[in-house]
């Protein structure tokens, strides 16, 4: 069974499409980290996918549920850290958890259990009886992600997770997100973050303009855009490099006389070692130069449709 499931997913503002069309699954137990630009649609799909706004066509499940007609069910099992949300700041900690624990059922017992358990691992324990007015950026977003956490959903969807974090705080963010995927739970989360999608993500979608340019893992993402954007291939040779003709290859930089990159159409590494071969060329290294997540995600997002 799919963790989520979205099918032809459009929401308009007006005549804009906020979201055009967008189809995807992310299997269950795995995470997945949605990028795009600013304004391409994220946050519109989030909305959506928790029955918040009302999209203009198509069909979420989350567990199997749709998200619109059984809306409860898929409350029941999810929980949602929103982009710039506020916290009840007159509140203290432990209060603001035990307000939206109180939306869940849970007994006395087992809802103190959860509040100390959670406060513990995003690290406020100490500071649990403190106004969260007093709370620093960072300690607030903590804290929205106990909340997110507090009816131990099974899928999480957080929309920019890390934002304003310090790198102690997104790294703490990092570890109960993967804490909670080792669980078996079905994690989505938005970011601009390109680090934080590349460690976290077993699947990536990359949104522009409210469409899906890209989905699949980084490996399959990489692989699709070397396959549009060609391949470079870096050799080191014993011997002096000649010129390597072959059918494929767009041109050839060399980096002394040992060395060379060379952009090709298509992956030429058996074509490019046999041609030396004959030459008597020994080679010391022949490999891709894979392109890093933000070259694909520049590219993809600045390239035409
Ligand atoms: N309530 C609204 N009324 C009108 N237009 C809206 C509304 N909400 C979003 N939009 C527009 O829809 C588009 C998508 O916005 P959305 O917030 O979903 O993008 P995003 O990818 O989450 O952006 P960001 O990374 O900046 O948060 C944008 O052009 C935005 O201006």
């Amino acid at each position: 069974m799919y963790g989520i499931e979205i099918e032809n997913l459009t929401k308009k503002y007006g005549e804009a499409k906020a979201v055009d069309n967008l189809t995807l699954n992310v299997e269950k137990g795995c995470t997945f980290g949605f990028l795009g630009p600013n304004g391409a649609g994220k946050t519109t799909t989030i909305l959506s996918m928790l029955g918040l706004i009302i999209p203009d066509s198509g069909n979420i499940r989350i567990l199997g549920h749709d998200v619109f007609r059984e809306s409860i069910k898929v409350k029941e099992k999810v929980g949602y850290l929103p982009e710039n949300a506020t916290v009840y700041s007159e509140l203290t900690a432990w209060r603001n958890l035990e307000f939206f624990a109180n939306f869940y059922k849970m007994g006395q017992f087992e809802k103190e259990r959860r509040i100390e358990e959670l406060l513990k691992m995003v690290g406020l324990w100490d500071v649990r009886y403190r106004k969260v007015k007093t709370f620093s950026k960072g300690m607030k977003q903590r804290l929205l992600l106990a909340q997110a956490l507090i009816n131990d959903p099974e899928v999480l969807i957080l929309d920019e997770p890390t934002s304003g974090l310090d790198p102690e705080g997104a790294h703490l963010v990092k570890s109960i997100v993967k804490e909670e995927v080792k669980k078996g739970k079905t994690v989505f989360f938005s970011s601009h973050i390109l680090s934080e999608v590349e460690e976290l993500s077993n699947k990536v979608g990359i949104l522009v303009s409210g469409k899906l340019r890209a989905i699949g893992t980084l490996d399959e993402i990489r692989k699709q855009f070397m396959e549009l954007e060609g391949y470079e291939i870096k050799i080191e040779a014993k011997q002096e490099l000649p010129e390597i003709e072959l059918d494929g290859i767009v041109r050839m930089e060399k980096i002394g006389d040992r060395k060379a990159i060379i952009f090709a159409k298509d992956d030429l590494r058996e074509q490019i070692s046999d041609y030396l071969s004959r030459k008597g060329i020994t080679l010391i290294n022949l490999e891709i130069e894979e392109p890093s997540l933000e070259d694909v995600f520049l590219k993809t997002i600045y390239k035409k449709e």
